[in-house]
């Protein structure tokens, strides 16, 4: 291509701490957020684009040159452009021999082409020492430097010292290079970032499972029962009530499931008489997404401790409130204040506020940011004391202590203590009913 590109982008890096140059080929948003990482830790970068001229909202500092023009100078050449677009490399085949070419090419789906990225670079590019890394960082987060859960890059390639380059570049951008061997690796590194999401697959149908299913089993205790024997409307349980039960139950249940398989595997281990033997396929999955159904009970236990907050101003709260307030002024009667409820009542919201709170201190140190900041022993502590103190679901009792025939409901919850109210009325209404 002819020299005119490189004229008007005159060299204007900053000179201290030099990493040497990096070419960048591609000026789209990867290409633009490595190229300003790479300039903060010391690189000299050189973009290679279609129109250098047109190419705006560059990072400072680096030059825009034409493809040609940017790949003599260096021998490091990141290809931030899409596979479908690589074409125009077979043109500069001879320009590229002996250089580092970096693959950082993602997919649209698992096992889009027959062979991967990297491998059909290497094959447009035979003079080239092919490096596939990068693919699993986006560019958001080098930008916005929240690498926390994805600072490592997966290297692979087939020629020793081009791959060192690479890993050095990676650790000087501040992330951890893994080496994956030869570039036949590239195929799966390149499925990697699509097959992150499968992890949370199974805690999403699971817990939707449980949900669905204990939604169903309350509306019809709670909601259908009562209308089908006393023709009460009871439908607006549907909104807050049952959702406030079902979210709680989930949580627990999903919490057990976080460490049952540890047991099974255990188990199993023991069974077997060896712990060097894989574990069959479900359950090493089951192993595998533990981290992510943990935060997902997290998240059910999260919207049961709001919808607990907003239960005092609920309408139906404070009609039954005012109420018995109501009746109790007419009949002229009072309540005598119950220090034993009033325990009760305390301890038992003390405890769930406490229980959320080891449940949040659980879901964060799993946390990849936090959890790199504590070693292993620390770890297992606050996981595994935090998972034994945890309450379990609230038990509601109502004990009949029947005087001269009147049948009296003691309770151990108040009433007024409206989590246990509905619950309560409804275990009295069928203990009456027998
Ligand atoms: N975005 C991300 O978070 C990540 C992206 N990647 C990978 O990085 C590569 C680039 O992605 P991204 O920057 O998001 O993509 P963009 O579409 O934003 O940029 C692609 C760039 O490719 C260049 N290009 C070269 N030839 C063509 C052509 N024929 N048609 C269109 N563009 C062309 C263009 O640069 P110019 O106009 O200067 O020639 C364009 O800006 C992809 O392979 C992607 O899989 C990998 C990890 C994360
Ligand atoms: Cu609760």
């Amino acid at each position: 291509m002819e020299k005119t590109c490189a004229d008007e982008f005159p060299l204007t890096v900053d000179s201290s701490e030099k990493q040497g140059v990096v070419c960048i080929f591609g000026t789209g948003d990867f290409g633009k957020s490595l190229g300003l990482k790479m300039l903060q830790c010391g690189y000299s970068v050189v973009f290679g684009s279609r129109n250098p001229q047109v190419s705006s909202l560059l990072p400072r500092g680096a030059e825009v040159l034409c493809y040609s023009e940017a790949a003599s100078r260096s021998d490091v050449i990141v290809l931030a452009v899409h596979r479908e677009h690589y074409d125009f490399l077979a043109e500069l085949a001879d320009s590229l021999k002996g250089r580092v070419l970096i693959d950082v090419s993602n997919n649209q789906k698992m096992n889009q082409y027959p062979e991967s990225n990297a491998e059909y670079l290497a094959q447009l590019v035979p003079g080239a020492h092919v490096v596939k890394a990068f693919n699993t960082i986006s560019a958001w987060a080098l930008q916005s430097g929240t690498l926390d859960a994805s600072r490592q890059v997966f290297v692979c390639g087939n020629d020793s010292k081009a791959k060192d380059r690479v890993m050095d570049i990676a650790r000087t951008l501040g992330l951890t290079p893994l080496d994956q061997g030869s570039l036949v690796a590239a195929k799966e590194i390149e499925n990697y970032p699509l097959q992150l999401f499968p992890m949370w697959r199974f805690p999403f149908y699971l817990s939707s499972g449980l949900c669905v299913f204990f939604f169903v089993y309350c509306a019809i205790r709670e909601v259908i029962y009562p209308y089908v024997t006393g023709k009460t409307d009871s439908t607006y349980r549907l909104v807050v009530s049952i959702p406030n039960r079902v979210f709680p139950i989930t949580a627990l249940t999903l919490l057990a499931l976080v460490y049952l398989p540890g047991i099974l595997a255990a188990i199993l281990q023991l069974y077997r008489g060896t712990k060097y033997r894989r574990f069959p396929n479900w359950l090493d999955h089951w192993m595998l997404c533990r981290k992510q159904l943990g935060l997902v009970a997290l998240g059910f236990a999260f919207l049961h401790a709001i919808y607990t907050l907003v239960i005092p101003i609920r309408y139906y709260v404070r009609w039954r409130l005012r109420n018995a307030t109501i009746t109790q002024a007419l009949t002229n009667k009072d309540s005598p204040f119950s220090s034993s409820t009033a325990w009760l009542s305390d301890s038992y919201l003390a405890l769930g506020i406490l229980g959320f709170f080891l449940f949040l201190l659980l879901g964060i140190t799993s946390l990849p940011s936090v959890s790199n900041m504590v070693n292993w022993r620390e770890f297992r502590f606050v996981q595994v004391s935090a998972s034994n103190v945890i309450p379990r679901p609230h038990p509601v009792r109502a004990m009949r202590s029947s005087e001269e025939g009147t049948q009296q409901f003691v309770l151990t919850r108040p009433p007024d203590n409206p989590h246990a109210w509905s619950l309560c009325t409804s275990i009295i209404k069928q203990t009456i009913s027998n």
